[in-house]
């Protein structure tokens, strides 16, 4: 193995650090709200860690858990609820929803200002148009790593492997504002191995335990990966076969303890700015 293991756990927590110091200058406390809906295994580890570490940092708060049997409708008012709560700063709609619920219509009811998952379609828009506003929170705690990590992006050619609202494409976006050369692959790419192949910046999001394999790897290439896959056996692995990887890449994430922490850590800083935002500096 020779790559550098880019230590995503450890800057995450330097980020949370930081944040705590800000937070406690400031007189009142980020108010944050998870909105979880039924019992997806997969959320339940992610709603604690982020809970934990909110608290840990100063952070007012709380996870409002509504059954599985919860209506649209009912969702759509405990949204509204916290969009008019001046206490609340930021608000998580926890993904997936139950079946008869429609994601577009729960994260289009988030106030775009309280949206610190960056899902909102006028979030979305800015970013594309290259505005300010809050940035999904993987994507963003992916740049972090990239800059405290001394990758340099200017000009790179970076591959992302994956195009979904919440990872892919704001993360071609952030790469993109960064002057990388994009190129966003997808199932319907023609010659995915090729494609990574070219990469000097490899973002692997697609929910494949150990897709990308070594040899889809240049010799050298910074290695990202944003899979949170669970074995059948309970083990957590990403979407890159990490030894393979390893053995090729000059650096590389691990899973876990890569890209997952930047997540949370992200999640409480588009908090904070979403507090600042709203009231001032206070
Ligand atoms: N570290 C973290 O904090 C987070 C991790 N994740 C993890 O990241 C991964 C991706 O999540 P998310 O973006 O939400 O997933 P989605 O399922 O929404 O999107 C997956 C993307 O990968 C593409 N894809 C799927 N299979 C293949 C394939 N065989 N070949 C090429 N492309 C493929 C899909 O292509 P198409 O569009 O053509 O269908 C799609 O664009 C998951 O493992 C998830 O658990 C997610 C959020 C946060
Ligand atoms: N509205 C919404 N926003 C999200 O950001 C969102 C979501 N819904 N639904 C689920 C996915 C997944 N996700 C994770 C974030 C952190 C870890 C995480 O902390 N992982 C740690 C430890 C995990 C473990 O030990 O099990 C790690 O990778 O080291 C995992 C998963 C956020 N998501």
């Amino acid at each position: 193995m020779s790559a550098r293991i880019l230590d995503g756990k450890a800057i995450a927590a330097r980020i949370r650090a930081r944040l705590a110091e800000r937070v406690a200058t400031l007189s009142f406390r980020p108010g944050l709200r998870v909105v979880r809906v039924g019992e997806d295994p997969a959320s339940g580890v992610y709603v604690r860690n982020k809970d934990k570490a909110a608290t840990a940092a100063g952070f007012d708060s709380a996870t409002i858990h509504l059954p599985a049997e919860t209506s649209e409708a009912e969702l759509l008012a405990t949204i509204a609820r916290l969009n008019a709560d001046p206490a609340v700063d930021g608000i998580l709609v926890q993904l997936p929803l139950p079946p008869q619920i429609r994601t577009e219509a729960a994260i289009a009811a988030v106030d775009p200002a309280k949206d610190v998952d960056g899902f909102h379609p006028l979030n979305a828009g800015r970013l594309a148009a290259g505005q300010p506003g809050l940035v999904p929170c993987t994507p963003r705690g992916v740049m972090h790593i990239l800059a405290e990590s001394g990758v340099a992006l200017r000009g790179a050619r970076a591959v992302v492997l994956g195009r979904s609202q919440i990872v892919g494409r704001p993360m071609a976006q952030l790469l993109l504002g960064a002057d990388c050369t994009v190129t966003i692959a997808h199932s319907r790419t023609k010659d995915l191995a090729a494609e990574c192949r070219r990469a000097e910046v490899l973002v692997a999001a697609v929910g494949r335990p150990g897709m990308v394999r070594g040899d889809w790897i240049a010799p050298g290439a910074v290695v990202i990966d944003v899979g949170i896959n669970r074995l059948p056996d309970g083990r957590l692995v990403g979407d890159v076969a990490f030894a393979e990887a390893a053995a090729v890449a000059g650096a590389i994430t691990p899973v876990p303890g890569g890209v997952g922490p930047m997540t949370i850590a992200c999640l409480l800083e588009n908090t904070l700015d979403a507090a600042l935002a709203r009231r001032g500096a206070g």
